[in-house]
């Protein structure tokens, strides 16, 4: 990779969030990698900008000299008729947060999916992905469920209380992974299902600070079974808590919020980052909030 140019202007661009950790992470490896490298939050909703404005807004970050921008709730699917070129991973998922104004054009890239990879290969190598159970058919929990088939999972059971999103997202799988078996169920046939399967992602917003408590029955973990959460505020949620206590392998949802940083870092400057530090920087911040 080669570095595009040694100062960067980086946005994140959705609603509500000011709060959000991704800036400060990408600012503090720029400075650490000796760059001159600023990312601000653009928040839609506090400008008071309609999110189907996202062209508009992306033509306004160019026109300003911004390099790059990530694209957040409620603007990753949206964004994707903006764009002159598409990544062929963000194009099958359909979603893109991650944008880089190139000479040749407006560039879009998914790096929540390629994170939760990442992530995952990182916190828990040789995991089996035979059988696997998401739960939570949502933006993020697509990206994982790409993320999953793309790295070999064979079977893979989406569960939401939605179910008929789950359904739709196991139809749309499968037309995009047509070597695994893919489908979807409901909540109550978590006790069947997880006694067999070789591991669960849980991507629902159940156990983030505001919404406290498990998705599913806790006692429905064992030994056998790796546990993945996406949610990170905290990073050791009641559900990593019981799989603890269950004797599970477990992998907190900091990972893929790092790595997605990681690899839009990358794309956006060209120099691969120290994910070790980033991950450093993300979890001291993380508890530094919750004190
Ligand atoms: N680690 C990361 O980098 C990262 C990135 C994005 C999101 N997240 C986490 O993932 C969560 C989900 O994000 P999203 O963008 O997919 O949200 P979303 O609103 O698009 O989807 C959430 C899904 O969960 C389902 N759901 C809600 N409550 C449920 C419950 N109790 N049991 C089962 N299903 C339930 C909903 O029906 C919906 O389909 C967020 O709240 C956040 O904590 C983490
Ligand atoms: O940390 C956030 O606030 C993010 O919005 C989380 C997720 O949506 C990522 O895709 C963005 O790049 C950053």
């Amino acid at each position: 990779m080669t570095t595009r140019t040694s100062s960067h202007l980086v946005g994140l661009i959705g609603t509500g969030v000011g709060p959000s950790l991704t800036p400060a992470m990408h600012m503090a490896e720029g400075r650490a990698q000796g760059l001159d490298y600023v990312y601000r939050p653009i928040d839609l909703a506090a400008l008071d900008i309609a999110p189907d404005r996202i062209g508009e807004v992306l033509g306004w970050a160019r026109a300003l000299g911004f390099d790059a921008v990530n694209v957040t709730h409620p603007c990753k699917q949206i964004v994707l008729r903006h764009l002159d070129r598409i990544d062929p991973v963000a194009q099958q998922l359909g979603a893109v947060n991650t944008v880089l104004f190139t000479d040749d054009g407006t560039v879009g890239h998914n790096t929540d999916t390629t994170g939760f990879a990442h992530g995952f290969t990182e916190g828990l190598p040789d995991a089996d992905l035979d059988t696997v159970v998401l739960i939570g058919a949502g933006g993020a929990g697509t990206a994982v469920a790409d993320a999953l088939l793309r790295l070999g999972c064979r079977h893979l059971t989406v569960v939401d209380l939605d179910v008929d999103r789950a359904s739709s997202l196991a139809r749309e799988l499968t037309q995009r992974h047509p070597a695994a078996q893919v489908d979807a169920s409901s909540f109550d046939k978590l006790s069947v299902l997880l006694p067999d399967s070789d591991g669960v992602v849980h991507a629902t917003p159940t156990g983030m600070a505001e919404h406290p408590g498990v998705a599913f029955d806790p006692a429905l973990l064992h030994p056998d079974l790796w546990v993945a959460d996406i949610v990170y505020r905290p990073l050791d949620t009641e559900m990593l808590q019981a799989a603890h206590a269950a004797g599970c392998r477990t992998l907190d949802g900091g990972r893929m919020a790092v790595h997605q940083a990681v690899d839009a870092f990358a794309l956006i400057t060209g120099i691969s980052p120290d994910a070790d530090r980033m991950s450093r920087h993300f979890r001291q911040t993380v508890e530094n909030r919750a004190r």
